[in-house]
């Protein structure tokens, strides 16, 4: 797969614009700056999918075009660390080049492979810092809660956290963030620890992410939640779609920090090539922009396809229930609970990527169709939920959505106001919802909250795990379709009986009378059915 990587990108690059010196180095800036993100220049004529391989693959491709460039001393070529089994896992050139330091002090390194999910990782060490905003209201997670959550993410992305600190500001510093004195106290820490990778909880800019590198010392990477989120997108997307997404949206996030990340170049030429710098940026703007129509373009016709596939499952008259929800909270299992699917459901953040719908049968032999989907996150980054908008678009034709929440967390009101955030931003207010309370097996008193959930409307409480309340689940979702029904009575002549037996599959009928006219219903339907019953319905009124 590597290797396969690697030609692609050579090929690629033959037949567009000549990759001008500085790309080569910065490329390897990239690799610095964004270790998370497996980023690399395209040439412009790449396709999507090689674009998409381009940017999945690790940074062997980079090595393949090998430009030397002018005035400036050549970079030695990095070997790449092959980790077996998996070509999206992280992988670093400079770890190879540690590995190769710490020879003497082999088996310490070694240490630090570990199995996880089957394939093999490097944990790199990592230390955390965050930023507690004076006067941040109190419905919000606490910083100390980011924190941890922080260290969930890294833990997913294959980072051994070895410590985390925080500052409370009133506002952030423009060029480092947090303050002079929280940096130099991270820089002592870096060396105490033999930090490889300091990870902020927020975004940070362009700016900030070169002043802090500067600081800290060359080898030492700096990166944010966002570029941590982009990197477990990466390594777990295992379609075209999502691939396409996540890569997207790596890309648009790379685009505004690549300013000013050239002046180096200057610098070291001893100003031979002044404004070389500020040309490069020009240029790769450019390519990244192109690259972005491109995916943009795929990401469309991929869209139009899972439209068209939509629309045939609109045909198929069985309503559809999304799964929404914050990670980790059990969509997946209440899936595979409910359906007999398989799709993978784990202990770590953002297990799942891309919808997976399966056919739920009832005990009264209703049916629905239900969709898992990517669960959510608190300072879930704006470009990933453009990104992924494509696949919540599921979410946006369905007809019931199922929030599931976990209530033996205890930041659940927080998680839940944080779904309800980008629920809010994908304006699907309109569509029914419906609560279901899960993990109750794992709280630590189950009967109290029994007795708080029967208190409310729309709040089951279950265990997707034992499947303990799932027949009181699928009761409430009959309940909740029907209350997004339309109540009809209507008089259906006889030629008319596949429309009868559609009604008895997506609606609820109350009453059926075989009468002389045709056959008298009493029941609720959805309005697509009510539309179409309308001129009966007129019948039925006339009826004496
Ligand atoms: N104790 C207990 N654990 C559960 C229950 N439901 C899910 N889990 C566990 O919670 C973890 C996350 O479950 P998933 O089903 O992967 O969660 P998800 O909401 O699909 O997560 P993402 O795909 O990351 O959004 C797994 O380890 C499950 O075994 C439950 O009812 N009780
Ligand atoms: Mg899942």
């Amino acid at each position: 797969m590597m290797k396969t990587c690697a030609c692609l990108h050579t090929s690629s690059y033959s037949s567009s614009l000549p990759l001008l010196p500085s790309t080569f180095l910065f490329q390897q800036q990239q690799l610095r700056y964004h270790h998370f993100l497996n980023f690399r220049s395209l040439s412009l004529n790449a396709t999507p999918r090689e674009i998409q391989l381009q940017l999945s693959s690790s940074n062997d491709a980079v090595l393949s075009q090998n430009p030397t460039p002018p005035h400036i001393e050549e970079p030695p070529p990095p070997t790449p660390l092959v980790l077996s089994g998996d070509d999206k896992t992280t992988t670093n050139n400079k770890l190879k080049k540690k590995k190769d330091i710490n020879d003497d002090n082999s088996s310490n390194f070694d240490n630090r492979f570990k199995l996880r999910n089957g394939k093999e990782v490097f944990e790199e060490k990592a230390y955390l810092v965050g930023v507690e905003r004076k006067g941040d209201v109190s419905d919000s997670f606490g910083i100390e809660d980011s924190l941890s959550e922080l260290k969930q993410l890294a833990d997913t992305a294959g980072l051994l956290v070895v410590d985390s600190t925080y500052q409370k500001l009133a506002s952030p510093n423009p060029r480092t963030y947090i303050g002079s004195g929280k940096v130099s106290e991270i820089k002592s820490a870096i060396n105490a620890l033999d930090v490889e990778t300091v990870i902020f909880d927020d975004e940070l800019s362009a700016g900030q992410l070169r002043n802090l590198e500067k600081v800290f010392g060359g080898d030492v990477r700096v990166c944010d939640r966002t570029a941590l989120i982009l990197d477990i997108f990466n390594q777990r997307a295992a379609t075209h779609e999502a691939s396409l997404q996540v890569s997207l949206a790596q890309m648009e996030y790379q685009l505004p920090r690549l300013t000013k990340m050239w002046t180096h170049l200057e610098r070291q030429s001893g100003g031979q090539v002044k404004g070389m710098g500020e040309k490069q940026i020009e240029v790769d703007k450019r390519i990244l922009r192109n690259q972005i129509g491109v995916l943009k373009k795929e990401l469309e016709s991929v869209r139009k396809h899972r439209k068209q596939y939509r629309n045939r499952r609109v045909s198929v008259p069985v309503p559809v229930i999304s799964l929404v929800g914050y990670t980790n909270a059990g969509k997946s299992t209440l899936l595979n609970q409910l359906t007999g699917a398989d799709v993978l459901a784990e202990d770590k953040l953002f297990a799942t990527l891309d919808p997976t719908t399966r056919r739920v049968q009832m005990k009264n032999g209703k049916e629905f169709l239900l969709t898992d989907t990517v669960g959510f996150i608190q300072k879930l980054p704006t470009t990933l939920v453009a990104a992924f908008r494509a696949t919540l678009e599921e979410i946006s034709e369905s007809s019931l959505l199922v929030h599931v929440v976990d209530i033996s967390h205890p930041l659940v009101e927080q998680q839940i106001n944080a779904v309800d955030k980008v629920l809010s931003e994908l304006d699907v207010s309109s569509i029914p919802r419906l609560m279901v309370w899960n993990k109750i097996d794992k709280a630590s008193d189950p009967q109290k909250i029994r007795l708080e959930a029967e208190k409310r409307d729309d709040v089951v409480c279950i265990s997707a795990l034992s499947g303990d309340g799932l027949q009181e689940f699928c009761d409430a979702i009959q309940d909740k379709l029907k209350d997004s029904m339309v109540w009809v009575e209507a008089l259906l002549p006889f030629e008319n009986g596949d429309l009868l037996s559609t009604i008895h599959q997506v609606g609820m009928v109350e009453k059926t009378e075989y009468t002389e006219q045709g056959t008298y219903i009493k029941a609720h339907v959805p309005l697509r059915y009510a539309r179409l019953l309308t001129p009966m319905r007129q019948l039925c009124v006339s009826r004496p």
